[in-house]
């Protein structure tokens, strides 16, 4: 794979150095008027010759201590505040520096007019909210497709244009990194994009300079509140999507007070959608899911999607839950919206392929082997409906393993002990990225919730590795019962004592199965 940083157009535009600062008001001190722009980038990692570096004030460090390298790595000017200014100078640089009160804030809108602005080339759809984005956004990327020849999805899990993939660094790139990558589908031809935007990217803004065609809000659930405060600054970040300089139009999924709020409150033109049977709001709702019948095959749910006009339309989601009739419903919405007729959309979310660590069926159930399953579940509310969808189709016990992440809300640990306690029979708690915390610490947190709920301790286990918890559960599973793993999803590494192990719950649960498939053999033999 490719880093991020390679996904850039092959064929950049170059631009006057002269021309940006009098576009966006950079004051420059010395500046050659021949000086060529062909990128932006915010990351002296990632820096190509011809870019302009823009050093932001960071939350740690001030990101022109790495103007040396960036200059190194051939970044012709840097874009800074004073202090960011003072920095440069004092490294002895002789780069020209541009001025600007707020680089973070200039460094989007700066990297779109260097690429062209190449969102107005593009069909732009984003996503945002708690629980929901990736899984929505796979769905609306399955009806863009129907529409499109080519398209492309960023978010957690991947950035992918076309066919080509890489692996994401987090769910929504930093502003010029999101610009590269849209001058790139546009140079290979995409017609459409949908991306998974985070509230962290809202709060600092890393899709400033592009404005969606749609945007959508799956549901605002507690999670970040260490970097957001408070629900109510968690939902001023995430509201901001919802703001004429970010999007045209927007739809909103109303089954929460949240959601709600931002349906009254959104500064665009917002379309609803409740999808919750029977949810009292709903006849207020634009769109609502009126039947939903959650499949007890595990394989996905059919439901009714009634539109504006009252028209009934037969669709379904092909992951199991009914979270997922919510994403698929919002999906459809979006994708309509964003110009798919509505009837290629319903089949085109119904057929959409697997999601990589999204209620992923990662071996079937059979031949002496339980069903086993990765899911992302990494939040209390989330882990309740993970449960809650996999019940149904387990005919025997299910097995849950699970954790919580270190340097994150701490809060949430006993939470998730006690709801995994009550939903689920058989407990393996284990690490799940303990970054630079104590992993017994977190296991700890978590088994006082569960002793919370089940003061007997029966069917609670401990493992100090995670694919050792994998191995513990699959040794007590029978075919009739159900292995979930939760919380790591598609993630390919695992971060202990602040170092990444590379690490994946699909691989333990194939490497488990092939043993014993081997070990069987040589029985036989
Ligand atoms: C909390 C947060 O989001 N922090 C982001 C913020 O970091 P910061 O202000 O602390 O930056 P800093 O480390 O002080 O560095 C300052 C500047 O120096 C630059 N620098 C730094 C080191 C270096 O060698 N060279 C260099 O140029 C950095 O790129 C940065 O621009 O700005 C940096 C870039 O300007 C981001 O890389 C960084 O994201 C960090 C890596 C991160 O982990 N963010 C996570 C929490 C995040 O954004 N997650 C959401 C998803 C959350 C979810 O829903 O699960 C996401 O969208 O992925
Ligand atoms: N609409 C929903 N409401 C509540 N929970 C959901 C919903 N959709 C998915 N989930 C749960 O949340 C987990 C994460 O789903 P998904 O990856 O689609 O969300 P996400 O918003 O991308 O998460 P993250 O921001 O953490 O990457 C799923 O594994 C599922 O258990």
């Amino acid at each position: 794979m490719t880093s991020p940083a390679r996904m850039r157009p092959q064929h950049p535009a170059t631009h006057r150095v002269t021309d940006l600062t009098a576009t966006f008001s950079l004051v420059a001190d010395t500046l050659d008027p021949a000086l060529a722009v062909t990128g932006v980038t915010v990351s002296s990692g990632d820096v190509a010759p011809g870019d302009l570096f823009v050093a932001v004030p960071g939350l740690k460090v001030h990101g022109a201590t790495y103007a040396p390298q960036a200059v190194a790595a051939g970044a012709v000017a840097v874009v800074t505040d004073t202090a960011g200014a003072a920095l440069v100078r004092d490294a002895g640089l002789t780069v020209p520096v541009l001025l600007t009160d707020d680089p973070r804030a200039v460094s989007g809108p700066l990297a779109a007019h260097v690429h062209g602005h190449p969102g107005k080339d593009l069909v732009t759809v984003g996503v945002t909210g708690t629980n929901g984005k990736t899984t929505t956004t796979y769905f609306v990327d399955a009806a863009l497709r129907a529409a499109h020849a080519v398209t492309a999805v960023l978010g957690t899990v991947e950035l992918r244009v076309g066919d080509d993939a890489v692996e994401s660094p987090r769910t929504t790139v930093e502003a010029p990194a999101l610009q590269a990558i849209l001058a790139l589908a546009r140079e290979r031809g995409a017609g459409a994009v949908a991306m998974e935007v985070s509230s962290h990217a809202l709060a600092l803004g890393r899709v400033r300079g592009l404005t969606f065609d749609v945007v959508g809000f799956t549901n605002l659930q507690r999670d970040h509140l260490d970097f957001h405060g408070d629900m109510e600054g968690y939902f001023r970040d995430k509201a901001r999507l919802f703001d004429p300089e970010q999007a045209r139009r927007g739809v909103v999924v109303v089954d929460d007070e949240w959601g709600r709020r931002l349906a009254s409150s959104a500064q665009i033109p917002v379309e609803t959608v409740a999808t919750h049977v029977d949810d009292p709001h709903a006849a207020d709702a634009d769109w609502a899911v009126v039947t939903a019948d959650i499949g007890l095959d595990g394989v996905g749910s059919s439901f009714v999607l009634r539109g504006p006009d009252g028209t009934e339309h037969a669709a379904a989601s092909p992951l199991p839950g009914l979270v997922n009739v919510s994403n698929a419903a919002l999906a459809i919405v979006l994708a309509h919206a964003a110009g798919v007729d509505l009837a290629v959309a319903v089949d085109a979310v119904a057929h959409a392929h697997e999601i990589p660590g999204r209620m992923e069926r990662v071996v079937e159930r059979g031949d002496g082997w339980p069903l086993c399953l990765v899911d992302y579940a990494h939040t209390p509310d989330a882990l309740v409906l993970a449960l809650e969808a996999v019940r149904p189709i387990t005919p025997g016990r299910l097995i849950l393993v699970f954790g919580s992440d270190g340097d994150r809300d701490q809060g949430k640990r006993p939470i998730m002990g006690q709801i995994a306690a009550r939903l689920a029979d058989v407990l393996v708690v284990t690490d799940e990225n303990p970054r630079s915390e104590d992993p017994a610490t977190i296991r700890a947190a978590i088994l006082e919730g569960v002793r919370a709920e089940r003061p007997s301790g029966a069917d609670v286990h401990e493992a100090t590795s995670r694919a050792q918890a994998i191995r513990d559960a699959l040794a007590l599973a029978t075919d009739q019962d159900t292995v979930i793993v939760t919380g790591k999803g598609h993630e390919p590494t695992q971060e202990i004592a602040g170092v990444f192990h590379r690490y994946n719950d699909r691989d333990v649960y194939l490497a488990a199965r092939a043993e014993r498939s081997h070990a069987r053999a040589e029985q036989h033999a």
